[in-house]
């Protein structure tokens, strides 16, 4: 019976990566933000699956052919297939999920999610040790495992801790190595007075050959897949908010799964003073988190909250007094880190899965805004005038 089932579900799902992935050319009519995946990045995606090393599971292939066929056709609209026609019918399901999912975000999700097969199936070891940890590129991220935590430090004090490109691309590694590693618990906290102090705006100087438009191009493909890392995280995820937090570093707490704050910490994502717009899906978690004027009065106003009012609203899990912050909050990870972390882990998938989708639509839909605004008059001066010391948060 073992056998019959399982190559009837071998058969099943090598007719999920059948015919329909492998089209090559569709001849999509591409329509919505420049940012979203073109049909080109779509092809090739499509190709890249029959490149995959290893199988990504039936549960993966399930979701790629949803993509693909919501990608391709829009929101299911064929009958149900009959109780007992198991096969296609567990295919329409998958499919009808996606409910009215646009085309175009189909397309970018399936893009995505072939980009984190392709990188997955690309990384040596499955389980890499804390020892073999590839080490950041920069002193301004420190990486450490023990008693069960991996722990990743921003480490630029003396610049707040704000967000360096490397930083960004040394956080998504230490991400990918800690979803793997043997640790239970995930940490991000900083080093000094800060927790963050958001996007390095100095990156906005460093312009390339192709001008303003390629620098907002690679910076939102960057965030894109620095928030695709938060979403995709699978442990239990914790904020260690050791002092203020602005911009990128508030707003990706909506994707964490306890944030702890001392008293001295402070919540801050000033968009409109910077001329830019929401990102990290919190124009989707903030208004969940916290209902939508609350939300807006941050993301709109800029709205600063202390770590009590945070707390209140739901953004924060518990604030614990200044002078004993470090002692109480480790003490407590430590004991965490001993649960069971298969458990955690399942526990944390069905608390998270159901949403996922819809994050990654968000984040590319964010992404892809911001792409715009970075090259808008009010965005560059902003940044002239932080840069020139005539502003300040
Ligand atoms: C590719 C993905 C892009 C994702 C986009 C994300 C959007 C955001 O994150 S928006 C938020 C951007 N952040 C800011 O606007 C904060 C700017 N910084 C400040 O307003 C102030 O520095 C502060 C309120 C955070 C701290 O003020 P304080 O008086 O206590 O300290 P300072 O003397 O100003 O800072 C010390 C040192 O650090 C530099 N610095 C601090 N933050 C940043 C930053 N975000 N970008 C660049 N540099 C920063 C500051 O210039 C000082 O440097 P010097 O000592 O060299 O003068």
């Amino acid at each position: 019976m073992a056998g019959l089932a399982g190559r009837f579900a071998r058969r099943w799902f090598s007719g999920l990566l059948g015919s329909p992935l492998q089209v090559p050319a569709l001849g999509l009519h591409v329509r919505g933000p420049a940012m979203l995946a073109s049909q080109k990045d779509f092809n090739n995606a499509v190709s890249q699956v029959k490149l995959l090393k290893e199988d990504p599971g039936n549960e993966v292939k399930l979701k790629l052919y949803a993509l693909y066929k919501q990608a391709t056709e829009g929101p299911c609209n064929v009958p149900k297939p009959g109780m007992l026609d198991f096969i296609n019918k567990t295919k329409w399901d998958a499919w009808n999920a996606l409910g009215s999912l646009s085309k175009e975000a189909a397309r970018q999700n399936y893009v995505d999610l072939v980009s984190r097969l392709s990188a997955s199936s690309e990384s040596p070891s499955p389980e890499a040790p804390a020892a073999d940890r590839k080490q950041p590129e920069s002193d301004s991220l420190v990486v450490t495992s023990e008693d069960g935590i991996t722990t990743i430090r921003l480490n630029r004090p003396a610049k707040k801790n704000a967000l360096t490109t490397q930083m960004y691309h040394d956080i998504i590694a230490a991400l990918q190595a800690a979803s793997k590693d043997e640790s239970a618990i995930t940490v991000l906290t900083g080093s000094g007075d800060y927790y963050c102090s958001g996007n390095d705006l100095t990156n906005f100087t460093h312009l390339p050959a192709g001008g303003l438009e390629e620098m907002a191009r690679s910076a939102a493909a960057l965030l894109r897949d620095f928030v695709n890392c938060f979403i995709d995280f699978p442990k239990p995820l914790v904020a260690v908010v050791n002092g203020p937090a602005v911009g990128i570093s508030v707003t990706i707490l909506g994707l964490f799964d306890v944030v702890y704050a001392t008293d001295r910490a402070s919540f801050h994502t000033p968009f409109s003073h910077l001329g830019q717009s929401p990102e990290g899906c919190s124009s989707y978690t903030f208004p969940k988190i916290m209902g939508s004027s609350k939300a807006a009065e941050m993301l709109l106003f800029g709205k600063k909250l202390t770590a009590q009012e945070a707390c209140a609203q739901g953004l924060v899990t518990e604030v614990f007094p200044d002078g004993t912050f470090q002692k109480e909050v480790w003490a407590r990870l430590k004991a965490y880190s001993k649960l069971p972390p298969n458990a955690m882990r399942i526990s944390k998938q069905i608390i998270r899965n159901r949403e996922k989708e819809k994050l990654h639509a968000v984040n590319a839909e964010e992404s892809s805004v911001l792409r715009e605004r970075w090259q808008s008059d009010e965005c560059m001066n902003a940044i002239a005038s932080f840069l020139s010391r005539k502003a300040k948060l």
